[in-house]
């Protein structure tokens, strides 16, 4: 059956996300519906599709009310491929921005806006950049797997972590080898996670900490969406895999370089652990209708 979706297209450093308003459950769209949304040819185009949908309206949401029976609103996140994606870093930022604007939610300078999400509910302040999330507590998870990208002569070392979803990081000599890196690609990963990963490339600038700031810059390719101008969670990952590579000398604040722009990263310790934060612009372009078949 037809279905006119009237959306908000937004973005975070470029990283574009596809939102729309479901707060019933009722319009989940298909895989191939999303496909087409996401076609930069013959949709809107964009990375993924968000939709805000209540928490107690999706199945999901249950875990999230368990946890913290205030995160009333689920970011029910696809990426462009159709697949389900456990977080998004940049697209939790330009969901709380989405639902401040849309009037669904009031969020003042230092209040917390719960959101509920697969991998937990994740708390999203404003910042003087934009919006920050703490993305909770990460780890260490899936070794050291081989990585081989198209026009990287031999296979790379790389570091997997998890922040609430997979990331494999891979460190490269400089920023000519990341530059020339073909990410269209799927990058190979031996062995292979399960669920897939995404993969960051990164180069640490010369010199690495500048006013007690650790600095890098990355590109991505995304697991379900393929090479994307940014990526908040892999933004994450990477500033924690170069903090572990970099050793005790290393700062807990980062900021990283990516195509999109400049995202800011915080490691703070919690009663329950070290957590990540990402903080940076989330921003609202433009609004329109599209009919799907
Ligand atoms: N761009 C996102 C991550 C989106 C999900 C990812 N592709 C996955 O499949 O895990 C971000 O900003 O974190």
């Amino acid at each position: 059956m037809g279905f006119t979706l009237q959306f908000t297209k937004g973005h975070g450093t470029g990283n574009d996300f596809v939102l729309y308003t479901d707060p019933e459950g009722d319009h989940p769209l298909t895989t191939a519906q999303i496909v087409a949304v996401c076609d930069r040819h013959f949709g809107v185009g964009a990375d993924g599709v968000i939709r805000a949908v209540r928490s107690r309206n999706i199945d999901e949401g249950a875990a999230a009310l368990a946890e913290d029976d205030g995160a009333e609103w689920f970011m029910d996140y696809h990426n462009a491929d159709g697949s389900i994606a456990e977080m998004c870093g940049n697209g939790i930022r330009v969901y709380a921005r989405y639902l401040i604007e849309q009037g669904l939610v009031e969020l003042e300078s230092g209040d917390t806006l719960a959101i509920g999400t697969r991998a937990g509910v994740r708390d999203v302040q404003r910042a003087t950049n934009g919006f920050q999330v703490d993305l909770g507590r990460w780890k260490l998870e899936g070794g050291e797997p081989l990585v081989r990208a198209k026009e990287l002569k031999v296979a790379r070392p790389g570091l997997g972590i998890n922040v609430g979803n997979p990331h494999v990081v891979v460190a490269l000599a400089d920023e000519a080898e990341l530059e020339s890196a073909d990410l269209h690609y799927i990058p190979l990963i031996e062995p292979e996670p399960m669920d897939g990963a995404n993969v960051e490339f990164v180069v640490p600038y010369d010199p690495l900490i500048k006013d007690g700031v650790a600095r890098i810059s990355m590109r991505v390719h995304e697991r379900g969406s393929g090479e994307t101008l940014s990526c908040g969670t892999g933004v994450a990952a990477a500033a924690l895999a170069t903090r572990h590579w970099a050793g005790s000398a290393a700062p807990n604040a980062w900021r990283v370089d990516v195509p999109g722009g400049t995202l800011g990263v915080r490691m703070f310790a919690t009663q329950d652990g070290e957590h990540v934060g990402l903080s940076g612009p989330a921003d609202l372009v433009y609004t329109g209708t599209l009919e799907l078949g």
